[in-house]
């Protein structure tokens, strides 16, 4: 997986909108099992989702379904639905514990041998949405190499805290931060941050996704269609970035054969660290040209 930009919900129960997903520009499509599904329609959604992961896709998209929390009595029906080839990877809900990241990676490792599946083909992506998932969020992130990003609810956690959500995201910003240092502590990406829940403000979606991105999360979970195009283009580094990013790593490697660690350029310092920090907005430009 590696664009993962925009991670668009689709509830389990839509099939015209599971369908549309295919034909639009997110990285990932998230088949939701959990709170989009009304507590009856568990079963029907079940079964949509697992029919919608067998039709063979051409779009480069991954599909992840978020099932229902580990000690909710659909997990287990949850996974046995939708453990098969054509799902990229798990969302698990409300992850609190490590114990139920372990517990997730020894069932997907069986469901591997048995469908001769490669190993590791199933990613996970616990979501954190408590304040007890973010304070255990560094073993959750290092519970499970499958673990590819830890994801953020903001809503949950919001509620959780006894907190009010504001525009400005005083409330989340400890949490925020904290995820990003946990992944990063255990070796992992940066987390992918938060729906925002104001569809038609287009304006305050990307204030917030560039906020976060500047806090160093790597993409954001979007409900709508209209999320796509907004969050894509924030981390989809530009023209202007790229040319900067190069003209440092040229720079600093005439700097470096002339023997010098630090110069200047354009009145700004560079060193090792300004030239790590190009080399990845290079290579993340890289990446998503390579499949576009
Ligand atoms: C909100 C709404 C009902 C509005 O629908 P409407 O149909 O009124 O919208 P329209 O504008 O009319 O749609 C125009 C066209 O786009 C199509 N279209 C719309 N949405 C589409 C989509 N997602 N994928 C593909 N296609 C789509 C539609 O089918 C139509 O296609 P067409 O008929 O062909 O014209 C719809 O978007 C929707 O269901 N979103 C996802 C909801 C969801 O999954 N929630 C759970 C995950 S969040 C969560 O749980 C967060 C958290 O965990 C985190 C925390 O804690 O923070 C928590 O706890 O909160
Ligand atoms: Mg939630």
């Amino acid at each position: 997986m590696n664009k993962h930009r925009a991670w668009l919900f689709v509830p389990g129960t839509n099939k015209r909108a599971m369908q549309k997903a295919l034909t639009l520009d997110a990285d990932v499509i998230i088949y939701d099992l959990e709170d989009a599904v009304e507590m009856g329609r568990k079963d029907v959604a079940r079964q949509e989702v697992a029919e919608a992961l067998q039709q063979q896709i051409t779009s480069g998209q991954t599909r992840v379904v978020r099932i229902n929390g580990a000690t909710t009595p659909d997990y287990q029906q949850d996974l046995e639905a939708v453990a098969q080839a054509g799902c990229g990877g798990v969302m698990l809900p409300k992850t609190e514990d490590p114990a139920h990241i372990k517990q997730l990676d020894e069932y997907l490792n069986r469901v591997e041998k048995e469908k001769q599946l490669p190993p590791g083909h199933f990613k996970i992506v616990p979501q954190i949405e408590t304040a007890l998932g973010v304070h255990n969020s560094y073993d959750i992130a290092r519970a499970s190499k499958r673990v590819l990003h830890l994801a953020f609810g903001s809503v949950d956690y919001t509620a959780d805290i006894q907190g009010e959500m504001t525009e400005e995201g005083w409330e989340v910003y400890y949490a925020r931060a904290h995820l990003v240092n946990s992944s990063r502590a255990a070796g992992i990406r940066g987390p992918i941050d938060t729906v925002y829940i104001d569809i038609y403000n287009i304006e305050g979606l990307i204030r917030e996704t560039e906020r976060a991105k500047k806090m160093g999360f790597q993409g954001k979970l979007v409900i709508h269609p209209k999320q796509i195009g907004p969050v894509n283009a924030v981390y989809t580094p530009s023209e202007q970035e790229v040319t900067e990013a190069r003209q440092i790593v040229e720079a600093f490697e005439q700097a470096r054969s002339r023997g010098e660690a630090a110069i200047q350029l354009n009145g700004k310092m560079i060193d090792p660290p300004v030239v790590h920090k190009a080399m990845q907005v290079l290579k993340l430009y890289e990446q998503i040209n390579k499949q576009t």
